[in-house]
This record gives structure tokens, C-alpha cells and sequence, in this order.
């Protein structure tokens, strides 16, 4: 569970780019974020996986108070929570199943990298999640020659092969065809009922938001200006956005 209370981010020397956002998330829910470009829904993902740092508030993960517990809260979060940009990076010449199995650069311990090496139940671990995101048939191409959603979702896979709880996803649909997209948000909803997982993406054009989540939280000037179940907003919740 997440329970974040009072985050701010101002940027040294510039802009607060988040002020004042309270939210929580339990475990299976599939929340949108929706708001104009540069409202903040990008750094709020960020913050949420403490790839930027926080000016103020506070973070509860499973109930502790991560700033309190220092080191190990924020590992626990950086490990459990992952952010998966809009176009995740994947070692373009190794297959798509390497990239799963070594996780990225941040995650991947140099040695692993260097050798090559992976235990056979990490390949039996990833071809499982690769096979679950639909996508067996490309577990041995190179990553270079995926498309998209392709990627999108291998990086997914990677994510939650290295233990990932939460999927933070920048626009995990922007500039797919609509089959595509509705194939990725499918995929991301039953993770969420299935494995208890929480997703939280970054929805912002179209009506998917609408379609798939079960809250959609809308966010205006870095403030959180709306926070709804999933059902298709109204007239004066849209201008709010
Ligand atoms: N390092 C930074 N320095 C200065 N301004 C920043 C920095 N990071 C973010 N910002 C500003 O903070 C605001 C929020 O940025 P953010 O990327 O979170 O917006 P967004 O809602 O994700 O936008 P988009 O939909 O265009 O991706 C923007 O005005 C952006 O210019």
C-alpha cells in the first residue's frame, strides 16, 4: 500500500512542480493520471520511485514511513517500485529475453553484465513474464527490431522479473495503434487483479483513462485537482484539467 501525504517538488533555484499531492494506492488498483503537458505528471512518477527527490511530504510503503527509515526504506522503494519510461531503454543488441533476464543498467551488477551469465530459474523467470505480456514469440529477437508496445511491455516484464510491486508507466500507450493500446492496458489491468500489482500511468490522451482505471486522479499546475473512480468524466471535471 502507498500513502503518500503532502509531496512538493520544487526545483533548486526554479518552480514548485508538485505541491501539496496526497494520494493512496492498494494493492490491484490501476489508477490514471491525466493533466495538460507539464502539469507534473511525469515528476509525480519520478517521485514515486524516488528518481527525484522530494522538497516535502511524506511516503508510507506497506505501512513505514520510507524517509524514517532511511537507507533501506528508499532501496526497498527504489526495488519495489519501477518507472517505466514512455520509451524504456533495452540493450538494443541483446535479445529482448536477455534484457528481461539482466534488468537495466541500475539493477544489473557488473559482473552479470560483463559475463553474460543467467541462472536457468532467471530464464525460466523471465520467459514465464514474458509469456504472460503475450509477447513469447519475440523473447529471442533483438530488442532493436521491437516495436513499441513491444517494448513497452518488455520492459514491464522486466520490472516485475527484478520484483517489482508497482509500475509507475510514463504513457504506456502514446503513439500506439488503438489494438496495440488496448492490448498493453489489458495486459496492465489483469496484473493488477491477478497479481495484486499496482499500476499507475500516465493517461492523458483519448478516453483510455476513462476505459481502464479505477481512479483517475487529474493534475493541474503540479496540484492534484481531481481524484475520481474510473468512469467517464464530466463536463466540468474535464475543465478542471
Ligand atoms: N529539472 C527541471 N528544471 C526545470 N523545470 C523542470 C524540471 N523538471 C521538470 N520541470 C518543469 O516541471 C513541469 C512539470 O514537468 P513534467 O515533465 O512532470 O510534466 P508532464 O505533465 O509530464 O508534461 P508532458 O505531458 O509534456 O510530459 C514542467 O513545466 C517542466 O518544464
Amino acid at each position: 500500500m502507498i500513502r503518500i501525504k503532502n509531496l512538493s517538488r520544487r526545483i533548486p533555484g526554479g518552480p514548485k512542480v508538485l505541491d501539496d499531492i496526497s494520494f493512496e494506492a492498494y494493492p490491484g488498483d490501476f489508477i490514471a493520471i491525466k493533466g495538460d503537458s507539464g502539469s507534473g505528471k511525469s515528476t509525480l512518477l519520478r517521485c514515486l520511485a524516488l528518481q527525484e527527490k522530494w522538497t516535502e511530504g511524506t511516503y508510507q510503503f506497506d505501512g513505514k514511513d520510507i524517509f524514517k527509515q532511511g537507507f533501506s526504506g528508499k532501496m526497498k522503494v527504489k526495488q519495489e517500485v519501477a518507472y517505466v519510461e514512455e520509451k524504456p531503454y533495452l540493450f538494443p543488441n541483446k535479445t529482448a529475453l536477455k534484457n528481461v533476464i539482466i534488468g537495466s543498467v541500475s539493477q544489473t551488477p557488473a559482473w552479470r553484465r560483463w559475463t553474460g551469465m543467467v541462472r536457468s530459474d532467471d530464464y525460466m523467470g523471465a520467459m514465464d513474464m514474458i509469456e504472460k505480456r503475450g509477447l513469447i514469440d519475440k523473447a529471442h529477437q533483438k530488442a532493436s527490431t521491437l516495436s513499441g508496445g513491444e517494448r513497452q511491455r518488455m520492459a514491464i516484464a522486466r520490472a516485475l522479473v527484478h520484483g517489482a510491486k508497482v509500475i509507475a508507466a510514463d504513457e504506456p500507450v502514446s503513439g500506439l495503434d488503438p489494438h496495440t493500446a488496448d492490448q498493453v492496458l489489458t495486459d496492465l489491468k489483469a496484473l493488477c487483479k491477478e497479481q495484486g500489482v499496482i499500476v499507475i500511468a500516465v493517461m492523458h490522451q483519448g478516453d483510455w483513462a476513462e476505459r481502464f482505471a479505477d481512479r483517475i486522479l487529474g493534475l493541474k499546475g503540479g496540484k492534484l485537482v481531481l481524484d475520481v473512480s474510473g468512469r467517464r468524466l464530466t463536463e466540468r471535471e474535464k475543465s478542471l484539467l
